[in-house]
């Protein structure tokens, strides 16, 4: 079954409203190259608010070690997601399981990177260039989606409601994620938006395993 993230929430009433809906995960933003960017106290509340067994992930981008240390501690994040130009190692030294956020903006050239962190619990492929931050609302060639990598891949950048079953049938992602193509504003869900886009991922996920 298709995973479903999120991403950039700011506050309480979407999150909630997202996993209401049947979002698997939320994201909550913690770098201020974000417009989405949520404090921590922020960030606990809607941890707080968030169902039994709908994942919190915080992510980070080239940040310092002690604040990513401060944020686990108060908000408990069960998943960390590194956005920059972060290493394998640097990523595992919290002790917590992680994604990595790896730029497709550059097309084939990107997918060498995609090997570069094995002790990844999954791989976010995004749409922007390297170096650029995410929530860009810009698409890669899904055709790109390796099938062999033996990591869960979570597919995001430009998606929205109207185009995530093709990119599910193309990609076939172990998960998506989607940030500005849910949005009235930036950090703003909008909750047709919302419900459309899971409504369209969980019947196009049906359509690929013949159910
Ligand atoms: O969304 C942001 O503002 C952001 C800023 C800096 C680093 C990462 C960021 N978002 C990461 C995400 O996981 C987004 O969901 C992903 O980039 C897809 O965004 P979108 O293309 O808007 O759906």
């Amino acid at each position: 079954m298709i995973r479903i993230k999120c991403c950039g929430m700011t506050r309480v009433e979407d999150a909630v409203r997202a996993a209401e809906l049947g979002a698997d995960a939320i994201g909550l933003i913690f770098t201020a190259r974000s417009r989405r960017r949520v404090d921590v106290d922020q960030a606990r509340a809607i941890a707080r608010a968030l169902p039994p067994m709908v994942t919190t992930v915080a992510l980070f981008m080239d940040e310092d070690p002690a604040f990513v240390d401060e944020v686990i501690a108060a908000v408990q994040p069960a998943l960390l997601q590194f956005h920059g130009a972060e290493r394998d190692d640097w990523c595992a030294q919290f002790g917590r399981p992680y994604l990595k956020a790896i730029a497709m903006g550059e097309g084939a050239d990107a997918v060498p990177r995609l090997r570069a962190y094995p002790g990844a619990a999954g791989l976010v492929l995004d749409g922007h260039g390297l170096g650029e931050a995410g929530g860009s609302g810009r698409a890669f060639d899904w055709s790109l989606m390796p099938r062999d990598l033996g990591q869960p891949l979570i597919l995001a950048g430009g998606l929205h409601p109207g185009n995530v079953a093709e990119a599910i049938r193309v990609a076939r992602p172990w998960g998506v994620d989607v940030s500005s193509g849910i949005e009235s504003a930036p950090g703003i869900k909008d909750p047709g938006r919302l419900a459309a886009f899971i409504a369209a991922a969980r019947a196009a996920d049906g359509h690929v395993q013949g159910v």
